[in-house]
């Protein structure tokens, strides 16, 4: 089971756990009030995930509704550069010493199967594959052999870049409308055994241009957690992104940018394929 937001076919905002048949259970059939899942997860009913009640008939089958990026109404997402050293070199710089934290805004994203726009005022669009975490209990200063305990679930992350911009500034480059993807659902961290054995692919119209495994981070999640709550309190539906591996479209001789018609899609193994179409 996962847990999605989507918009149902009034687009009134919704929430819901998703079967492993693909059908959705939503939150009023589970019986739960919380207006959003950031709400549920705040709430902390969502903290025993085996003991929610799927019984209901669902109405819906996942590929009927508009999924958004997962947590649409999260208060911050931190992502994070340059993480594996692979990505790194083929960038032309030195794997960081501390992890190098920027945001993104939420207007920046949208769900699996939504359009991604591409810019129209740059054609050096790219691609990056990542693991994201949900932030499921709120914490500061947060001890690194605490920090999974924070975690609500995983996702996957398409950190579409606009590399010219990006060079002017990362905000700038990391956050035009529509540029990037989350999801396609929240799988909960207590499904996930361990988060730093993970096989994750990007594919681009089928083509596998990234393929690397989590446990080569340079900082794991729980070192990610731990230092980003050592700045501000984490907050549930909080997100953070732990960067790309090698493989981006910019460091490709020669370069390989998204263009309009294009598939991208990011799969995280156990946790699903976020899947996109490239458009104006
Ligand atoms: O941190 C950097 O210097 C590079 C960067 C972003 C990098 C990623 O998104 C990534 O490696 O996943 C930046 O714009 O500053």
């Amino acid at each position: 089971m996962r847990y999605v937001s989507y918009l149902d076919s009034d687009q009134t905002p919704c929430w819901g756990v998703v079967t492993d048949s693909n059908d959705i259970v939503s939150s009023t059939q589970l019986g739960l009030v919380a207006p959003t899942l950031k709400k549920a997860i705040a709430s902390g009913e969502l903290a025993s995930p085996n003991r929610l009640n799927l019984d209901s008939t669902p109405t819906l089958r996942l590929d009927e509704v508009q999924l958004q990026p997962v947590i649409p109404d999260f208060g911050a997402m931190y992502c994070t550069g340059l993480n594996y050293s692979d990505h790194a070199r083929e960038s032309g710089k030195e794997a960081p010493s501390a992890p190098r934290i920027f945001v993104r805004l939420q207007n920046s994203l949208v769900g699996h199967d939504q359009s991604i726009i591409a810019p129209t005022v740059s054609e050096h669009f790219d691609y990056e594959g990542e693991l994201a975490v949900v932030i499921g209990r709120s914490g500061r200063h947060i001890p690194e052999e605490e920090a999974l305990a924070h975690v609500f679930g995983y996702t996957c992350f398409m950190d579409g870049s606009v590399r010219d911009w990006q060079k002017i500034t990362t905000t700038l480059g990391k956050n035009f409308e529509h540029s990037g993807a989350l999801g396609p659902a929240i799988m909960p961290a207590s499904h996930v055994p361990d988060v730093q054995a993970l096989t994750l692919t990007t594919r681009l119209n089928g083509r596998v241009v990234q393929q690397a495994n989590t446990r080569d981070m340079i900082f794991s999640v729980a070192q990610l957690i731990s230092f980003v709550s050592t700045m501000i309190t984490l907050q549930p539906g909080d997100i953070i992104a732990t960067g790309t591996p090698d493989g981006v479209g910019q460091s490709r001789n020669p370069p390989l940018w998204l263009k309009i018609g294009d598939d991208i899609s990011v799969t995280v193994d156990g946790l699903g394929t976020l899947a996109n179409r490239i458009d104006a």
